[in-house]
């Protein structure tokens, strides 16, 4: 089938929006998806609902991009039908479904109940340290979001990278990572960074693009602190603030090993699915805290998968 001027538009917008850096130049793009949307693309009316979420270019609406979610869902496209059904009814629809799904999309959005998807948990959980903080907060994602969040990251990862190694390739990090970008992030993920953001009381914008990480049996990222070099990231720190907190979400418990340590607070943790571990990686004096320094232990057998959010103290810019 010949590439209509609206498929033109939405692929040419995402390819705008395909890059890992924090401010790419959303300008162009958004004008692209936006047109396409307009002309009926489902597939773009299925990103516009993420654009509208985010407040790109508009205010942030959860109530606009669900209405465009169930919109893009009647129009065909499985993406926004999977999301609603997780967001409605908490159940993880694979991709690969042979059977295309049919719904009351309207129906099913209406019964999405986003305070509640979005709030703080108010267990009080288990708090390790209290200087740097050291939380575990127990069912913090839901079941059916640890497989979304799985299913999303194993067809993507890639050697994981770290920050201040300009190769992106660090011999210390030999798990597997895949990085949520604006073309592969989407409600369901855009949800549980609003709770992260909400649990920590920080403003959406600090969030740093979120991750999910892979272990196989003997991958691990060896001991490090998440905070950024004061000094040799001194400019990074000035435009896009420093890194302060933490907050991982295990994603599943059929493996051995692959604690969580920090080995001078004495802790190794390792949640359940759902689970949550928060910490924060400076002072209370918003200092470094060299205490934080931790690491992700290698599983013995089977594959460890963690969502990972890194948290700066203000929005970049
Ligand atoms: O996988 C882990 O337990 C640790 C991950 C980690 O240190 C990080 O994402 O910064
Ligand atoms: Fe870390």
């Amino acid at each position: 089938m010949a590439e209509t001027e609206s498929d033109n538009q939405f692929r040419t917008g995402m390819a705008m929006l395909a890059g890992n850096t924090l401010s790419p130049d959303w300008e162009k793009a958004v004008v692209l998806i936006d047109a396409a949307a307009a002309a009926g693309h489902a597939d773009a009316i299925e990103r516009q609902a993420l654009l509208e979420c985010r407040g790109v270019g508009r205010a942030p609406s959860w109530d606009k991009a669900l209405d465009l979610l169930a919109i893009a869902a009647g129009r065909g496209s499985q993406y926004a039908a999977r999301q609603l059904i997780l967001l409605a009814d908490d159940q993880f629809e694979p991709a690969d479904s042979a059977e295309p799904r049919q719904g009351d999309w309207g129906e099913m959005r209406s019964r999405i109940p986003i305070a509640q998807r979005v709030r703080a948990s108010t267990a009080p959980g288990h708090m390790f340290s209290a200087s740097p903080i050291v939380h575990a907060v127990p069912d913090f994602a839901s079941a059916a979001e640890c497989q979304w969040l799985i299913a999303a990251a194993a067809p993507r990862l890639d050697r994981a990278g770290v920050y201040n190694n300009p190769s992106g390739i660090d011999p210390g990090r030999t798990n597997q990572s895949a990085l949520f970008n604006f073309c592969n992030s989407d409600m369901v993920v855009e949800m549980i960074r609003h709770r992260i953001a909400n649990q920590l009381d920080a403003p959406l914008g600090c969030l740093e693009m979120s991750q999910v990480l892979h272990y196989g049996v003997g991958q691990e990222f060896v001991l490090h602190c998440d905070f950024l070099d004061p000094q040799a990231m001194r400019e990074e720190i000035a435009r896009n603030g420093q890194r302060v907190a933490t907050v991982l979400i295990y994603l599943n418990d059929d493996f051995e090993g692959g604690e969580t340590s920090f080995p001078r607070l004495q802790i190794d943790h390792r949640g359940g699915p759902g689970d949550a571990l928060v910490f924060g990686n400076v002072d209370s004096a918003g200092r470094p805290d060299s205490k934080s320094q931790h690491a992700g232990r290698p599983p013995t057998r089977g594959e460890k998968w963690v969502f990972s959010q890194w948290v700066r103290n203000r929005a970049p810019g």
